[in-house]
């Protein structure tokens, strides 16, 4: 049996689509076919990705049915909005995972609310160690699928560093407060001012204060999952001086009598088997410079007792546990490979 499979990268030219392409390239089984772009078309994918040394003489073709069409899988890494026409265009069987955020939310009317245009359906959600309030885990959802939604890399730091303890009931649903450092290539690579080196280097700034994040009803989405009840949240993302990375912390209410043992048991369980979520051990607190380019979360609790706070924090890399490399850990658990092939769990730091 040929165990290689090909997948063609849309959106290859981009921050994310390049990401995909450097753990793809170190991929045992997985192979890279089809590399395409929207106002790159035409260029050598080296242009784009000189770290790519492999697939610098790789020309980026348009992003079309056509060109996608005829690989084991398709990942998408284009902006909101792209993905769905393109991926109605291809065979049920072949597997597509979405790095975009057109399929990730089951309510068509918070869509409509934070992305202003119809909503095109829900896919199975790739993010496999969300932990539900019956105790299952989302891979579960995920064996098989022919089309993944991957989650937003904020989403992904918030509902790992908070799920533990709302499917154990050891904090409270409705008092959640989220306040994030993010690096700006999780803003993607097309040119927008507040991004400029000038602007970025040497500041913090927040963005999307005051409930607006699009973040938040995907967040709300998978916390409630885990809670088994409605959660409430306010997110406040601030971007940092680093090209990538998150740290996020999350406080929520602690529920009466939870000791902090309990409370660090209920993430540890959690965790105590995940290939790429790490608690860290106590005192010692996630960075995100440990986790560039690894596919992995490091993740810390405290009990802030003079607050009746628990106090998570979550660190990952935006472009890898944030969304490429979940793309890639998603396509092996839906094409039944090991979960963790050609996934990188050690980082670059310092
Ligand atoms: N950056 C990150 O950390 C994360 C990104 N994501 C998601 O991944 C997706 C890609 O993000 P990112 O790589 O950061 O973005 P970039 O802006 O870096 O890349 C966008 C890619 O999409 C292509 N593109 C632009 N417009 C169109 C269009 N109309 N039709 C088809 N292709 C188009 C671009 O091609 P060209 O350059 O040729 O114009 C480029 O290849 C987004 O949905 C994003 O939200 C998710 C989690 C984290
Ligand atoms: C710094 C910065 O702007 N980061 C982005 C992260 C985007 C992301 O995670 O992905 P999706 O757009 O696919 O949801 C933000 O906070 O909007």
């Amino acid at each position: 049996m040929n165990m290689v499979t090909t997948v063609a990268v849309a959106g290859a030219s981009g921050y994310a689509g390049g990401e995909l392409l450097r753990l793809l390239s170190n991929h045992p089984e997985f192979e890279v076919g089809a590399v395409t772009a929207h106002s790159s078309a035409g260029d050598k994918l080296g242009r784009h990705h000189p770290n790519l040394i492999g697939l610098a003489g790789r020309t980026l073709q348009p992003t079309t049915p056509d060109v996608l069409d005829g690989h084991d899988a398709v990942a998408l890494a284009l902006p909101h909005g792209a993905s769905a026409e393109i991926a109605a265009a291809m065979s049920e069987n072949t597997l597509v995972v979405d790095c975009g955020a057109d399929h990730r939310l089951t309510d068509p009317d918070a869509w409509k609310q934070f992305y202003g245009t119809e909503h095109a359906g829900s896919w199975p959600y790739g993010l496999p160690e969300l932990v539900h309030a019956d105790g299952s885990k989302q891979r579960e959802r995920l064996a098989n699928a022919r089309r993944i939604a991957v989650p937003g890399c904020n989403v992904t730091a918030v509902t790992l560093a908070m799920a533990p303890g709302l499917a154990a009931g050891v904090i409270a649903p409705t008092d959640i407060v989220a306040v994030l450092a993010n690096g700006p290539s999780g803003a993607g690579k097309s040119l927008k001012t507040q991004l400029l080196a000038s602007e970025i280097l040497g500041a913090a700034s927040p963005y999307a204060v005051g409930g607006g994040h699009r973040h938040i009803p995907e967040i709300e989405q998978n916390l409630a999952l885990a809670a088994g009840a409605p959660i409430s949240l306010s997110f406040t993302p601030t971007l940092v001086p680093m090209s990538r990375g998150i740290l996020a912390t999350v406080t929520a209410k602690l529920n009466n009598g939870v000791t902090s043992s309990d409370a660090r048991s209920a993430w540890g369980k959690a965790y105590a088997d995940e290939p790429f979520v790490h608690l860290l051990p106590e005192g010692q607190w996630p960075t995100t410079a440990a986790t560039v380019g690894a596919n992995t979360a490091h993740i810390q609790v405290t009990v802030d007792e003079r607050a009746g706070r628990l106090v998570a924090v979550a660190a990952i890399d935006n472009l890898t546990k944030g969304t490429a490399g979940a793309a890639v850990q998603c396509m092996n658990l839906a094409l039944g490979r090991p979960e963790t092939l050609g996934l990188p769990t050690t980082g670059v730091a310092p």
